[in-house]
């Protein structure tokens, strides 16, 4: 559905050159959902600019939904939805008014358009919403309808970039639940780009982790976490040197990644905890000693970019999401 070979995107801004998107080389295919993860000015928004022609690449190619970007971009266009970062919808106009004209902007017929618009404000719960203007709608009625908007055409292909930032939880989830049930009974590809490292681990087959106009790590997000972070084992000890020797034994597991050890505290990393922990205590109690407490944590993406950049996630997530819009829903 999408195949990337050496695809790169820089800026000229103030007399120098931003590398934005730096060679990307990937192929998705179709039926799959896949989330773009990477802190503020990785290069992913970018990235789906590119995807979706609204940005020429410097160099490379992208062939999208079975054409390419730069010399076949209204074939693209065409065949794909994009729901962009800001809203789409004209804050006056009548939520119905805004889907059909939509519709009619891809060369739908005027009696087709308005059936598409029921639908989709049907399967988007808007359907009683309808004559009401777009400046009235919740955050998340608003970005349904977006949804909504990028949908009209009947696109196989979805790009969503930031579709839930600035939502509350629960018009998050209300997002998610439609654009899987949509990529369910449709097989719509979804790419999408988040903040939020639990969408992506939640729902994307497939994460590529970015930095730096890069991709550099790209599985399903159980195997990324499994190679790249594997399970936190924390013990805590009575004092010092019983820390300095729990480190010293879990060093001693042939499949532990990393253990460091404070006062009272030695944190190891290790693929199946559940299973090494038990490994762990035993090997404690045979040399006298004590641990008080044993926690086992799972990891998360925030751990395998960690892992792979020595920067936190969480940090810049918190930062690109300061407000929360509530949906009156
Ligand atoms: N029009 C532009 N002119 C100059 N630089 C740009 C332009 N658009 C993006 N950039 C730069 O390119 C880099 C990648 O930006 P991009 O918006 O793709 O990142 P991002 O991963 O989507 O970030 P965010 O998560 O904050 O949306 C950043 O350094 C950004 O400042």
């Amino acid at each position: 559905m999408i195949h990337t070979r050496g695809l790169a995107r820089s800026f000229r801004a103030k007399g120098e050159t931003v590398e934005a998107v730096r060679g990307l080389n990937f192929d998705i295919e179709a039926g799959s959902v896949v989330a773009f993860l990477g802190p503020n000015g990785a290069g992913k928004t970018t990235s789906l600019r590119v995807l979706t022609t609204l940005l020429p690449p410097t160099s490379g190619t992208a062939v999208v939904a079975g054409h390419d970007v730069l010399t076949d971009p209204s074939r693209v266009r065409n065949r794909i939805g994009y729901l962009g970062q800001g809203n789409s919808a004209g804050r006056n106009f009548q939520v119905s008014d805004e889907l059909i004209t939509q519709g009619r902007a891809y060369g739908l017929s005027r009696a087709k358009s308005r059936a598409r618009a029921e639908h989709l404000l049907t399967t988007l719960e808007l359907e009683d919403l309808t004559k009401r203007t777009v400046g009235t709608l919740s955050g998340g009625q608003r970005r349904r309808l977006d949804i909504a908007m990028a949908l009209v055409h009947e696109p196989e292909l979805l790009f969503l970039d930031e579709p839930t930032t600035g939502l509350d939880p629960h018009s998050r989830a209300n997002i998610w639940e439609h654009v899987l049930r949509l990529h369910k009974e449709l097989g719509t590809t979804v790419v999408f780009t988040t903040h939020y490292l639990e969408e992506a681990d939640l729902w994307a087959q497939r994460v590529m982790v970015v930095d730096h106009g890069r991709v550099i790590a790209d599985d399903p997000p159980e195997k990324l976490k499994a190679d790249l972070a594997g399970d936190r084992i924390t013990l805590g000890t009575a004092d010092r040197a019983d820390a300095q020797r729990a480190a010293e034994l879990a060093r001693a597991l042939p499949t532990v990644h990393d253990v460091t050890a404070d006062e009272t505290e030695v944190r190891v990393r290790i693929p199946h905890g559940d299973s090494q922990l038990p490994v762990l205590l035993r090997s404690l109690e045979a040399a006298g000693v004590r641990a008080l407490t044993a926690r086992l944590a799972r990891p998360t993406l925030d751990d395998v970019f960690l892992n792979l950049t020595g920067r936190t996630l969480r940090e810049s997530a918190d930062a690109a999401a300061p407000t929360t819009t509530h949906d009156g829903a």
